[in-house]
């Protein structure tokens, strides 16, 4: 059976909806403190949503130090899966395994409700099962989701189909209305919305499941 560690740090909240979304798809997720330097024997690993040390300097900013990390780089070089959503997406930029930063909404306002998003991208561990320019309603729940990097990069994320997931209606000024994008190997995937959230604790909803099950193959 497949088994997902889910990193913790004070602040994280996210980690039993990503505990529960996939058990639901059989699958065992064991949460990892974030003093742990080690992951164990693990399929691939999910770095949840929140507000790790309060968002203190910038989200992801002082997470990015903590031993778990250590680990998720290791893990990484190894070629396991990573996702991170939304903290967890802020997290990987601040550690460097994504390239680019997650800044203020355009309009600095706090965004809590349901988009659209359209995947741009099949070639990546989160977007593999699913189809070209599939649409999905998933929430968003952040004040600093507001995606951007030099133009080089968003050429390079643009030119090799790193941009994985986008914005049908961009709520938060992200550049190129992204939502969610790969490193260059497909296997480090950050993005915005919350799939673990989409049933809205009446279960997982399907094209959110699918998404989340792409993680593990
Ligand atoms: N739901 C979350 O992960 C919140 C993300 C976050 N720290 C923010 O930008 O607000």
């Amino acid at each position: 059976m497949s088994s997902v560690a889910v990193v913790v740090f004070p602040g994280t909240n996210c980690e039993h909806d990503v505990v529960g979304a996939y058990a639901e798809l059989g699958v065992t997720a064991r949460l990892v403190h974030h003093g742990e330097s080690e992951l164990g024997a693990v399929d691939a690993v999910v770095i949840p949503g929140g507000f790790s040390y309060g968002d203190y300097l910038r989200p992801g900013a002082i997470a990015r130090f903590a031993p778990a990390m250590g680990a998720v780089m290791d893990a990484a070089r190894r070629g396991v899966p990573i996702l991170g959503i939304c903290n967890g997406f802020q997290v990987l930029c601040e550690a460097g395994l994504l390239p680019g930063a997650l800044q203020k909404n355009a309009g600095l306002s706090f965004l809590c409700e349901h988009v659209e998003v359209e995947v741009a991208s099949v070639e990546s561990v989160l977007t593999q099962k699913m189809r070209a320019h599939e649409r999905l309603s998933l929430p968003i729940n952040h004040f600093e989701g507001n995606f951007t990097a030099d133009d080089d990069t968003l050429r390079r994320l643009e030119e090799s189909g790193r941009v994985v997931l986008r914005y049908v209606a961009n709520p938060n000024g992200s550049a190129h209305d992204i939502a969610g994008i790969a490193d260059a190997s497909g296997r480090v995937v950050g993005l915005m919305p919350h799939p673990e959230r989409a049933g809205g604790g009446y279960g997982l909803a399907e094209p959110a499941g699918r998404l989340l099950a792409g993680l593990l193959g």
